[in-house]
């Protein structure tokens, strides 16, 4: 087992803002996304590991090496799709690409005319005149042209399409056929997950949730509803996000089969989606008392 991305301990405090001791790591061969709530700190954590900005501690490895002091090694075997636009506004995409294309030794070409043509690129057109879908799509041909082992993506979904967003998730599915190559990428679409992730980490003002399988997410997880009388301190103890209104309540729990155990036909148990899981999540910190 090689991780490929390893985070231990890192931490890096704004003036608002701190991400607390993170630790994540991502194996060889798999795709991980990686979710949370608007300023939660995904693009800050896809900044420290691209070395945009400096940690106050902790390590990040990157193909097991340092991603500072290897930094010139590991950026030429990752493919990085950023949400903010790093082209100069006033080249064409056919300029950006021939200068983007001298930072790597290992450049292919065809495969850039391929993606470009896949992806309806106008390569005579000026940056600063491309829709966000379509400058997020060049950022994806230069990304998948140099044959990197390690995606790196934040938000690449957004602004894109269905139709284009279901060929990219395609695409990457289709890479992944390799198994040497891994993903790693942030997303607001959590159905862009239930496609394609293998582990799904999530953060939450600045720390980790969790880091987990897709399977053990939804094996773990359920989501449990009941009528009001059916709440005691004894349930609610295994209950994530409780809501409670007139009609009963809902709650996510990580632990399905003492919930089953314990509470058997009295509540109802349903299979959560990432979404729900994620929303049930970060609701943890202002849980509802109920009033039973
Ligand atoms: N250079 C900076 N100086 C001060 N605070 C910053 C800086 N960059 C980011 N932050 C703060 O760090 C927090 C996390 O931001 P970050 O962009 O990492 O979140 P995010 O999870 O990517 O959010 P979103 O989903 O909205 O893109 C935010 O409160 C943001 O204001």
């Amino acid at each position: 087992m090689s991780n490929i991305l390893e985070i231990r301990n890192v931490s890096k405090k704004y003036k608002d803002f701190e991400l607390k001791n993170i630790n994540f790591s991502l194996e060889r061969g798999y795709i991980m996304g990686f979710i949370g709530p608007n300023g939660a700190g995904k693009t800050s954590i896809i900044k420290l590991i691209m070395n945009l900005i400096k940690k106050d501690s902790g390590t990040i490895q990157v193909f097991g090496l340092d991603h500072v002091k290897d930094e010139i090694a590991i950026k030429e075997k990752i493919g990085f799709v950023y949400d903010e636009n790093y082209f100069y506004e006033e080249l064409t995409i056919q300029e950006m690409k021939n200068i983007i294309k001298r930072f790597y030794l290992h450049w292919d070409e065809e495969v850039f005319q391929k993606f470009a043509k896949e992806f309806d690129l106008p390569l005579k057109k000026k940056i600063k005149n491309l829709s966000k879908g379509m400058k997020m799509k060049f950022s994806l041909a230069v990304a998948l042209s140099h044959h990197a082992e390690l995606l790196i993506m934040d938000e690449p979904t957004s602004g894109l399409d269905p139709l284009v967003r279901r060929e990219l998730l395609e695409i990457l599915q289709s890479l992944m056929l390799d198994e040497n190559k891994s993903i790693f990428f942030s997303t607001h679409i959590t159905s862009d997950l239930d496609k394609i992730a293998d582990f799904i980490t999530l953060i939450n003002n600045g720390e980790i949730v969790f880091s987990k399988t897709k399977d053990e997410l939804t094996e773990e997880y359920c989501i449990v509803k009941g009528t009001k009388d059916k709440l005691s301190a004894h349930l609610e103890e295994q209950l994530i996000g409780l809501k409670v209104n007139e009609l009963g309540f809902e709650a996510l729990s990580m632990n399905k089969n003492k919930i089953k155990k314990m509470f058997g036909d009295s509540v109802l148990i349903e299979k959560p989606t990432i979404e729900d899981i994620l929303v049930f999540s970060i609701r943890r910190g202002d849980q509802f008392v109920s009033s039973y």
